[in-house]
Protein backbone atom coordinates (compact mmCIF):
# COMPACT_ATOMS: atom_id res chain seq x y z
CA UNK A 1 0.00 0.00 0.00
CA UNK A 2 1.14 3.52 -1.22
CA UNK A 3 0.18 5.66 2.56
CA UNK A 4 0.83 9.49 2.22
CA UNK A 5 1.17 10.74 5.97
CA UNK A 6 0.94 14.01 7.19
CA UNK A 7 3.36 14.49 10.20
CA UNK A 8 2.84 17.01 12.74
CA UNK A 9 5.59 16.78 15.37
CA UNK A 10 5.08 19.93 17.06
CA UNK A 11 6.69 21.10 20.22
CA UNK A 12 8.63 19.82 23.66
CA UNK A 13 9.41 16.32 23.33
CA UNK A 14 6.84 15.87 20.18
CA UNK A 15 9.95 16.12 17.44
CA UNK A 16 11.76 13.13 19.52
CA UNK A 17 8.88 10.71 19.96
CA UNK A 18 7.95 11.53 16.24
CA UNK A 19 11.08 10.16 15.02
CA UNK A 20 10.94 7.10 17.04
CA UNK A 21 6.83 6.60 15.53
CA UNK A 22 8.15 6.89 12.07
CA UNK A 23 11.49 4.45 12.77
CA UNK A 24 9.19 1.81 14.02
CA UNK A 25 6.27 2.54 11.00
CA UNK A 26 9.84 2.53 8.29
CA UNK A 27 10.34 -0.58 9.54
CA UNK A 28 6.33 -2.06 9.28
CA UNK A 29 7.08 -0.58 5.91
CA UNK A 30 9.81 -2.43 4.94
CA UNK A 31 8.40 -5.78 6.21
CA UNK A 32 5.02 -5.45 5.00
CA UNK A 33 6.04 -4.16 1.59
CA UNK A 34 4.62 -0.72 1.97
CA UNK A 35 5.58 2.72 0.77
CA UNK A 36 5.45 5.69 3.15
CA UNK A 37 6.02 9.29 2.37
CA UNK A 38 6.08 11.41 5.48
CA UNK A 39 5.05 15.24 4.58
CA UNK A 40 6.11 17.36 7.84
CA UNK A 41 4.46 20.27 8.87
CA UNK A 42 4.89 22.69 10.64
CA UNK A 43 2.22 23.40 13.80
CA UNK A 44 2.20 24.79 18.17
CA UNK A 45 4.98 27.06 18.91
CA UNK A 46 6.79 25.85 16.55
CA UNK A 47 4.73 27.19 13.79
CA UNK A 48 4.03 30.69 16.01
CA UNK A 49 7.73 30.62 16.31
CA UNK A 50 8.10 30.51 12.03
CA UNK A 51 5.14 32.11 10.46
CA UNK A 52 3.15 33.59 13.38
CA UNK A 53 0.21 31.34 13.66
CA UNK A 54 -0.01 27.54 15.27
CA UNK A 55 -1.97 25.78 12.49
CA UNK A 56 -1.26 28.24 9.06
CA UNK A 57 -2.94 26.96 5.93
CA UNK A 58 -0.11 25.17 4.58
CA UNK A 59 -0.10 22.62 7.16
CA UNK A 60 -4.38 21.90 6.85
CA UNK A 61 -3.64 21.74 3.25
CA UNK A 62 -1.50 19.09 3.73
CA UNK A 63 -3.44 17.15 6.54
CA UNK A 64 -6.28 17.61 4.08
CA UNK A 65 -4.43 15.80 1.65
CA UNK A 66 -2.77 13.11 3.46
CA UNK A 67 -4.23 9.68 3.75
CA UNK A 68 -3.79 10.09 7.61
CA UNK A 69 -2.17 12.62 9.80
CA UNK A 70 0.27 11.15 12.96
CA UNK A 71 0.51 14.12 15.15
CA UNK A 72 3.25 14.55 17.88
CA UNK A 73 2.33 17.21 21.01
CA UNK A 74 1.91 20.58 21.18
CA UNK A 75 2.72 23.60 23.96
CA UNK A 76 5.31 25.71 25.33
CA UNK A 77 6.05 26.87 29.24
CA UNK A 78 6.27 30.50 27.64
CA UNK A 79 2.94 30.66 26.18
CA UNK A 80 1.50 27.91 29.69
CA UNK A 81 3.17 30.59 31.93
CA UNK A 82 1.46 34.14 30.43
CA UNK A 83 -2.28 33.75 30.42
CA UNK A 84 -2.40 36.99 28.27
CA UNK A 85 -0.62 35.48 25.21
CA UNK A 86 -3.08 36.12 22.43
CA UNK A 87 -2.05 33.41 20.19
CA UNK A 88 -1.14 30.17 21.88
CA UNK A 89 -0.08 26.62 20.43
CA UNK A 90 -3.30 24.69 21.89
CA UNK A 91 -5.56 27.45 19.76
CA UNK A 92 -3.56 25.14 16.84
CA UNK A 93 -4.90 22.28 18.01
CA UNK A 94 -8.60 23.08 18.05
CA UNK A 95 -8.48 24.53 14.98
CA UNK A 96 -7.05 21.32 13.56
CA UNK A 97 -9.47 19.46 15.30
CA UNK A 98 -12.18 21.55 13.75
CA UNK A 99 -10.93 22.10 10.53
CA UNK A 100 -10.57 18.42 9.98
CA UNK A 101 -13.43 17.81 12.02
CA UNK A 102 -12.27 15.20 14.15
CA UNK A 103 -15.25 14.69 16.30
CA UNK A 104 -14.64 11.23 17.51
CA UNK A 105 -11.04 10.82 19.77
CA UNK A 106 -10.89 7.32 20.63
CA UNK A 107 -8.87 6.80 23.72
CA UNK A 108 -8.21 2.94 24.90
CA UNK A 109 -6.50 2.01 28.02
CA UNK A 110 -5.36 -1.26 28.18
CA UNK A 111 -2.72 -2.90 31.20
CA UNK A 112 0.38 -4.51 30.14
CA UNK A 113 0.86 -7.91 31.94
CA UNK A 114 4.70 -7.22 32.39
CA UNK A 115 3.27 -3.99 34.38
CA UNK A 116 0.16 -5.04 36.04
CA UNK A 117 2.88 -4.89 39.43
CA UNK A 118 4.39 -1.08 38.83
CA UNK A 119 1.01 0.26 38.91
CA UNK A 120 0.61 2.49 42.12
CA UNK A 121 -3.15 0.39 41.79
CA UNK A 122 -3.40 -2.77 43.13
CA UNK A 123 -2.99 -5.63 40.15
CA UNK A 124 -6.13 -7.45 40.99
CA UNK A 125 -7.66 -4.01 40.60
CA UNK A 126 -6.45 -3.76 36.97
CA UNK A 127 -5.68 -6.50 35.65
CA UNK A 128 -7.95 -7.46 32.68
CA UNK A 129 -8.69 -3.57 32.06
CA UNK A 130 -9.59 -3.16 28.79
CA UNK A 131 -11.90 -0.22 27.92
CA UNK A 132 -12.17 2.47 25.72
CA UNK A 133 -13.28 6.07 25.91
CA UNK A 134 -14.97 7.93 22.51
CA UNK A 135 -14.63 11.62 23.82
CA UNK A 136 -16.29 13.85 21.79
CA UNK A 137 -13.61 16.46 20.59
CA UNK A 138 -14.90 19.06 18.51
CA UNK A 139 -17.73 20.69 20.80
CA UNK A 140 -18.91 21.69 24.11
CA UNK A 141 -16.82 24.50 26.73
CA UNK A 142 -13.51 24.08 24.17
CA UNK A 143 -15.32 25.94 22.03
CA UNK A 144 -18.18 27.89 23.25
CA UNK A 145 -18.27 31.31 23.50
CA UNK A 146 -15.26 32.55 25.63
CA UNK A 147 -14.73 36.04 26.70
CA UNK A 148 -14.43 38.83 29.71
CA UNK A 149 -16.68 41.23 31.07
CA UNK A 150 -16.48 43.89 33.71
CA UNK A 151 -12.77 45.38 32.67
CA UNK A 152 -11.85 41.87 32.51
CA UNK A 153 -12.98 40.60 36.52
CA UNK A 154 -15.25 38.02 35.00
CA UNK A 155 -14.83 35.15 32.79
CA UNK A 156 -16.72 33.08 30.92
CA UNK A 157 -16.35 30.14 28.78
CA UNK A 158 -19.81 29.10 27.27
CA UNK A 159 -20.85 25.07 26.81
CA UNK A 160 -22.76 24.30 24.41
CA UNK A 161 -23.59 21.20 22.60
CA UNK A 162 -26.20 20.52 19.90
CA UNK A 163 -28.19 16.78 19.41
CA UNK A 164 -26.89 15.86 16.51
CA UNK A 165 -23.18 16.42 17.73
CA UNK A 166 -24.03 14.02 20.48
CA UNK A 167 -25.41 11.80 18.37
CA UNK A 168 -23.17 11.19 16.16
CA UNK A 169 -20.49 10.54 18.93
CA UNK A 170 -22.72 8.46 20.70
CA UNK A 171 -23.81 6.48 17.33
CA UNK A 172 -20.31 5.48 17.44
CA UNK A 173 -20.15 4.60 20.78
CA UNK A 174 -22.66 2.30 20.38
CA UNK A 175 -21.10 0.81 17.33
CA UNK A 176 -17.97 -0.01 19.42
CA UNK A 177 -19.70 -1.37 21.98
CA UNK A 178 -21.62 -4.06 19.44
CA UNK A 179 -17.94 -4.95 18.28
CA UNK A 180 -16.39 -5.62 21.79
CA UNK A 181 -18.84 -6.49 25.05
CA UNK A 182 -21.68 -4.70 24.24
CA UNK A 183 -21.39 -2.50 27.76
CA UNK A 184 -21.80 1.33 27.05
CA UNK A 185 -21.35 3.96 30.10
CA UNK A 186 -22.47 7.20 29.29
CA UNK A 187 -20.48 9.90 31.37
CA UNK A 188 -22.20 12.76 32.57
CA UNK A 189 -22.79 15.60 34.75
CA UNK A 190 -26.72 15.58 34.18
CA UNK A 191 -27.54 16.15 37.64
CA UNK A 192 -26.31 19.46 37.18
CA UNK A 193 -25.60 20.99 33.27
CA UNK A 194 -28.03 21.05 31.00
CA UNK A 195 -25.78 20.33 28.12
CA UNK A 196 -25.49 17.15 29.85
CA UNK A 197 -29.18 16.58 30.06
CA UNK A 198 -29.37 16.77 26.54
CA UNK A 199 -26.69 13.97 25.91
CA UNK A 200 -28.48 11.52 28.50
CA UNK A 201 -32.24 12.44 26.81
CA UNK A 202 -30.09 11.94 23.68
CA UNK A 203 -28.64 8.94 24.21
CA UNK A 204 -31.45 7.20 25.92
CA UNK A 205 -33.37 7.89 22.34
CA UNK A 206 -30.92 6.07 20.89
CA UNK A 207 -30.68 3.03 22.96
CA UNK A 208 -33.96 0.63 21.19
CA UNK A 209 -31.91 1.30 18.21
CA UNK A 210 -29.13 -1.40 19.79
CA UNK A 211 -31.60 -3.26 22.20
CA UNK A 212 -28.06 -5.74 22.80
CA UNK A 213 -25.99 -2.75 24.32
CA UNK A 214 -26.62 -2.11 28.24
CA UNK A 215 -26.31 1.28 28.65
CA UNK A 216 -25.04 2.82 32.06
CA UNK A 217 -25.58 6.53 32.85
CA UNK A 218 -22.74 7.65 35.56
CA UNK A 219 -22.05 11.23 36.69
CA UNK A 220 -18.75 12.27 36.10
CA UNK A 221 -17.37 12.61 39.40
CA UNK A 222 -18.43 8.94 40.64
CA UNK A 223 -16.41 7.76 37.19
CA UNK A 224 -13.44 9.44 38.08
CA UNK A 225 -13.33 7.14 41.30
CA UNK A 226 -15.04 3.88 39.85
CA UNK A 227 -12.34 4.55 36.78
CA UNK A 228 -9.50 3.64 39.47
CA UNK A 229 -11.49 1.27 42.47
CA UNK A 230 -13.20 -1.27 39.31
CA UNK A 231 -11.81 0.17 35.91
CA UNK A 232 -12.27 -3.98 34.42
CA UNK A 233 -15.99 -2.97 34.86
CA UNK A 234 -16.50 -0.30 32.07
CA UNK A 235 -15.86 -0.78 28.76
CA UNK A 236 -16.92 1.79 26.15
CA UNK A 237 -17.33 4.90 27.89
CA UNK A 238 -19.08 8.56 25.69
CA UNK A 239 -18.27 11.40 27.60
CA UNK A 240 -18.25 15.37 25.99
CA UNK A 241 -14.76 16.56 25.51
CA UNK A 242 -13.88 18.08 28.34
CA UNK A 243 -14.98 15.11 31.11
CA UNK A 244 -12.74 12.70 28.43
CA UNK A 245 -10.13 15.21 28.35
CA UNK A 246 -9.44 14.79 32.68
CA UNK A 247 -10.44 11.16 32.79
CA UNK A 248 -8.31 9.70 30.04
CA UNK A 249 -5.02 11.22 31.71
CA UNK A 250 -6.13 9.83 34.90
CA UNK A 251 -6.69 6.53 32.95
CA UNK A 252 -2.81 6.70 32.02
CA UNK A 253 -2.33 5.62 35.85
CA UNK A 254 -4.02 1.94 35.29
CA UNK A 255 -1.52 1.07 31.96
CA UNK A 256 1.48 2.47 33.69
CA UNK A 257 2.16 6.15 32.66
CA UNK A 258 1.51 8.97 30.23
CA UNK A 259 4.01 7.82 28.08
CA UNK A 260 1.90 4.49 26.86
CA UNK A 261 -1.50 6.29 26.09
CA UNK A 262 -2.25 6.02 22.27
CA UNK A 263 -5.18 7.75 20.22
CA UNK A 264 -7.40 7.90 17.39
CA UNK A 265 -9.49 11.05 16.32
CA UNK A 266 -11.81 10.25 13.33
CA UNK A 267 -12.98 12.44 11.09
CA UNK A 268 -15.02 11.96 7.89
CA UNK A 269 -11.95 12.84 5.13
CA UNK A 270 -8.93 12.15 6.94
CA UNK A 271 -8.20 10.41 10.96
CA UNK A 272 -5.49 11.48 13.22
CA UNK A 273 -3.16 9.72 15.40
CA UNK A 274 -1.74 11.31 18.29
CA UNK A 275 -0.36 10.55 21.84
CA UNK A 276 -2.77 11.65 24.44
CA UNK A 277 0.00 13.30 26.25
CA UNK A 278 1.74 16.81 25.66
CA UNK A 279 4.48 18.11 25.35
CA UNK A 280 6.30 17.51 28.36
CA UNK A 281 8.33 20.33 28.47
CA UNK A 282 11.02 19.31 31.53
CA UNK A 283 12.07 16.44 29.42
CA UNK A 284 12.69 18.66 25.71
CA UNK A 285 16.56 17.31 24.38
CA UNK A 286 16.68 14.98 27.22
CA UNK A 287 16.49 11.56 25.49
CA UNK A 288 13.89 10.50 28.12
CA UNK A 289 10.45 10.63 27.05
CA UNK A 290 8.43 7.28 26.64
CA UNK A 291 8.08 7.18 22.47
CA UNK A 292 5.54 4.27 23.40
CA UNK A 293 2.07 6.15 23.32
CA UNK A 294 3.38 7.77 19.96
CA UNK A 295 4.40 4.18 18.47
CA UNK A 296 0.77 2.94 19.27
CA UNK A 297 -0.42 5.72 18.01
CA UNK A 298 1.43 4.32 14.36
CA UNK A 299 -0.16 1.08 15.58
CA UNK A 300 -3.89 2.30 14.97
CA UNK A 301 -3.08 4.02 11.77
CA UNK A 302 -2.46 1.17 10.24
CA UNK A 303 -5.25 -1.05 12.06
CA UNK A 304 -7.39 2.30 10.75
CA UNK A 305 -6.34 1.21 7.49
CA UNK A 306 -7.27 -2.57 7.73
CA UNK A 307 -3.72 -3.29 8.32
CA UNK A 308 -4.62 -5.55 10.97
CA UNK A 309 -0.99 -7.29 11.00
CA UNK A 310 0.76 -4.28 11.00
CA UNK A 311 -0.56 -2.87 13.99
CA UNK A 312 -0.23 -6.43 15.62
CA UNK A 313 3.54 -6.20 14.50
CA UNK A 314 4.36 -2.85 16.50
CA UNK A 315 1.81 -3.82 19.46
CA UNK A 316 3.98 -7.03 19.98
CA UNK A 317 7.60 -5.23 19.72
CA UNK A 318 6.31 -2.87 22.37
CA UNK A 319 5.06 -5.86 24.54
CA UNK A 320 8.35 -7.45 24.28
CA UNK A 321 10.38 -4.63 24.84
CA UNK A 322 8.31 -4.03 28.07
CA UNK A 323 8.90 -7.96 28.87
CA UNK A 324 12.87 -7.29 28.41
CA UNK A 325 12.83 -4.01 30.72
CA UNK A 326 14.03 -1.94 27.42
CA UNK A 327 11.49 1.10 28.94
CA UNK A 328 12.38 4.70 29.56
CA UNK A 329 12.81 6.42 33.04
CA UNK A 330 8.94 6.02 33.25
CA UNK A 331 8.56 3.13 33.37
CA UNK A 332 12.30 2.24 34.91
CA UNK A 333 11.21 1.62 38.44
CA UNK A 334 14.69 2.44 39.70
CA UNK A 335 15.99 -0.31 36.95
CA UNK A 336 17.92 0.27 34.17
CA UNK A 337 16.32 3.29 32.14
CA UNK A 338 16.89 3.22 28.14
CA UNK A 339 16.89 6.81 26.02
CA UNK A 340 13.39 7.49 23.89
CA UNK A 341 15.74 6.84 20.40
CA UNK A 342 17.23 3.76 22.19
CA UNK A 343 13.75 2.62 22.64
CA UNK A 344 13.02 3.65 19.35
CA UNK A 345 15.70 1.37 17.43
CA UNK A 346 15.06 -1.58 19.99
CA UNK A 347 11.72 -1.54 18.76
CA UNK A 348 12.65 -1.27 15.05
CA UNK A 349 15.12 -3.82 15.27
CA UNK A 350 12.22 -6.08 16.71
CA UNK A 351 9.87 -5.97 13.87
N1 LIG B 1 -2.21 16.95 22.52
C1 LIG B 1 -1.26 17.78 22.92
O1 LIG B 1 -0.45 18.21 22.14
C2 LIG B 1 -1.19 18.15 24.36
C3 LIG B 1 -1.76 17.34 25.35
C4 LIG B 1 -1.61 17.72 26.68
C5 LIG B 1 -0.90 18.84 27.02
N2 LIG B 1 -0.37 19.61 26.04
C6 LIG B 1 0.51 20.76 26.34
O2 LIG B 1 1.74 20.22 26.83
C7 LIG B 1 2.33 21.14 27.74
C8 LIG B 1 2.68 20.42 29.03
O3 LIG B 1 1.47 20.04 29.69
P1 LIG B 1 1.40 19.06 30.92
O4 LIG B 1 2.71 19.08 31.64
O5 LIG B 1 0.17 19.36 31.66
O6 LIG B 1 1.14 17.61 30.28
P2 LIG B 1 2.16 16.54 29.66
O7 LIG B 1 1.31 15.42 29.17
O8 LIG B 1 3.07 17.16 28.69
O9 LIG B 1 3.02 16.01 30.89
C9 LIG B 1 2.44 15.64 32.13
C10 LIG B 1 3.33 14.58 32.79
O10 LIG B 1 3.08 13.32 32.14
C11 LIG B 1 4.28 12.59 32.03
N3 LIG B 1 4.54 12.37 30.59
C12 LIG B 1 3.93 12.97 29.55
N4 LIG B 1 4.40 12.47 28.39
C13 LIG B 1 5.30 11.53 28.70
C14 LIG B 1 6.12 10.66 27.94
N5 LIG B 1 6.07 10.60 26.59
N6 LIG B 1 6.98 9.85 28.60
C15 LIG B 1 7.03 9.84 29.93
N7 LIG B 1 6.26 10.63 30.72
C16 LIG B 1 5.40 11.46 30.11
C17 LIG B 1 5.36 13.42 32.71
O11 LIG B 1 5.44 12.97 34.04
C18 LIG B 1 4.82 14.81 32.65
O12 LIG B 1 5.31 15.61 33.70
C19 LIG B 1 1.32 22.28 27.89
O13 LIG B 1 1.72 23.34 27.08
C20 LIG B 1 0.02 21.68 27.42
O14 LIG B 1 -0.88 22.64 26.91
C21 LIG B 1 -0.47 19.28 24.72
C1 LIG C 1 -3.52 20.69 24.85
C2 LIG C 1 -4.99 20.54 25.04
C3 LIG C 1 -5.73 21.57 24.23
C4 LIG C 1 -5.49 19.12 24.73
C5 LIG C 1 -6.96 18.99 25.07
O1 LIG C 1 -7.40 19.45 26.13
O2 LIG C 1 -7.69 18.43 24.25
C6 LIG C 1 -4.76 17.99 25.43
O3 LIG C 1 -4.90 18.04 26.80
C7 LIG C 1 -5.21 16.65 24.89
O4 LIG C 1 -5.68 15.83 25.66
O5 LIG C 1 -5.05 16.43 23.67
MG1 LIG D 1 -5.38 16.17 27.67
Amino acid sequence: MKLNIALLAGDGIGPEVIDQAVKVSDAIAQKFGHEITWKPALTGAAAIDAVGEPYPDATHEVCKNADAVLFGAIGHPKYDNDPSAPVRPEQGLLKMRKALGLFANVRPTFTFPSLLDKSPLKRERIEGTDLVFLRELTGGIYFGEKGRRDNGDTAFDNCVYTRAEVQRLAKKGFELAMTRSKKLCCVDKANVLETSRLWRETVQAMEKDYPEVEVSYEFVDAVAMRLVQWPNSYDVLITENLFGDILTDEASVISGSMGLMPSASMGAEVSLFEPIHGSYPQATGLNIANPMATVLSAAMMFENFGLMEEGKAMRDAVNKALEAGIVTEDLADGGKAYGTKEVGDWLAANI
